[in-house]
């Protein structure tokens, strides 16, 4: 997959099959967008994806909006999973938001994409104050030449999947339920950096990643399973949180992972969240904070005895 933040080049002749969202997490209902695009582009043409970055909401209102599934970058690897070819990455600004309807069409489907079919979910809007809908965008289609369908949506137990509803079951710990969604256990990807190296003193050195810039919907102590690229998966402990007890600091993921001693900074983490354990606390001394540590590492180990990586 090949990924632009800048109008990309006119591909070669041939179908170019265009998506549209911010593809959060990369649920069962996206998958089924970029499943239909590949079938009307057929193994020669292409599947592109427009999706923004940061995420629309966000950029309107950093503080209201929600916690997000996946960063970045782990969003292009999952669209990439998911059978993207192409992925244009907009930067969302001033300007891309000023944007109406009929410009967007114009500047991104036809200059930048030559879309020759446009797959959307059956509620998408787009274009300055949500003012395109489908209706408008089969309009606009048939002006410009290109084809535009809207696929029912995918359901999951009955229930419209969408980004809100895995975050509300990330929130509640429904681990299974997340998965039912998102058509795959819920990880989150990162490069591990540096932390106060004070986890190895307790006797609990963790590998720190970020989580997604704009918050994450898990917070607290979890049974997890981690893997670095092409390696296997290893199970351990994590905390998501700000670390109270030994003074706060910005929001990390931090995973201790059992028996094992290898040095990971610097490489892509995978962490795949199994329980919830408990919620993060401030402790009076370290020594009430290691031995709450013990204690979670047992649940931890309990826990994992039972479920498979594979699971
Ligand atoms: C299993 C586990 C449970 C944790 N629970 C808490 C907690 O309840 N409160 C807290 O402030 N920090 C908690 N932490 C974070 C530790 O304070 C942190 O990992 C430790 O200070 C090491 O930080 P460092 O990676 O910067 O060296 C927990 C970490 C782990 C691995
Ligand atoms: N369950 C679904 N079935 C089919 N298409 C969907 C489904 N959910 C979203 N889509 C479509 O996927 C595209 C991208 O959706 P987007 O990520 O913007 O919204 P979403 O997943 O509904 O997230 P949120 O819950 O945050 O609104 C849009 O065209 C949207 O209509």
């Amino acid at each position: 997959m090949r990924f632009f933040r800048d109008p990309p080049d006119p591909g070669p002749d041939g179908p170019t099959v265009v998506t549209i969202g911010n593809f959060d997490g990369v649920h069962l209902g996206h998958q089924a967008l970029i499943r239909r695009c590949r079938q009307v582009a057929g193994e020669s043409g292409r599947v592109a994806v427009v999706t923004f970055e940061p995420l629309p909401r966000a950029w309107f209102s950093p503080d209201t909006a929600p916690p997000r599934l996946a960063g970045p970058a782990q969003k292009l690897a999952l669209l990439q999973s998911a059978g993207v070819d192409l992925a244009w990455v907009m930067r969302f600004n001033g300007r891309s938001a000023a944007l109406g309807a009929d410009d967007f069409v114009t500047r991104v489907l036809v200059q930048g994409l030559a879309a020759t079919h446009v797959v959307i979910g059956h509620d998408f809007r787009f274009g300055c104050g949500r003012e395109g809908d489908f209706d408008r965008l089969r309009e606009l289609g048939r002006a410009h030449g290109f084809g535009v369908e809207a696929l029912a949506p995918v359901q999951v137990d009955g229930q419209t999947v969408s980004s809100t509803v895995v975050r509300a079951a990330l929130t509640a710990g429904r681990f299974d339920q997340a998965a039912a969604a998102l058509g795959r256990r819920y990880t989150l990807c990162g490069r591990v950096i540096r932390g106060r190296q004070l986890g190895r003193k307790l006797g609990y050195p963790t590998a720190n990643v970020r989580p997604p810039r704009g918050g994450s919907p898990l917070a607290g102590i979890y049974a997890v399973h981690a893997r670095v690229a092409g390696g296997p998966w290893r199970p351990g402990v994590a905390s998501l949180g700000h670390r109270p007890a030994v003074g706060g600091g910005e929001a990390l993921l931090e995973v201790h992972l059992f028996d094992f001693d290898g040095d990971l900074y610097g490489q892509r983490l995978e962490t795949r969240f199994v329980e919830w354990i408990r919620e993060e606390r401030n402790f009076d001394d370290l020594a009430a904070l290691t031995a709450q540590m013990n204690n979670d590492e047992d649940r931890a180990r309990a826990i994992l005895a039972a479920a498979t990586p594979e699971d």
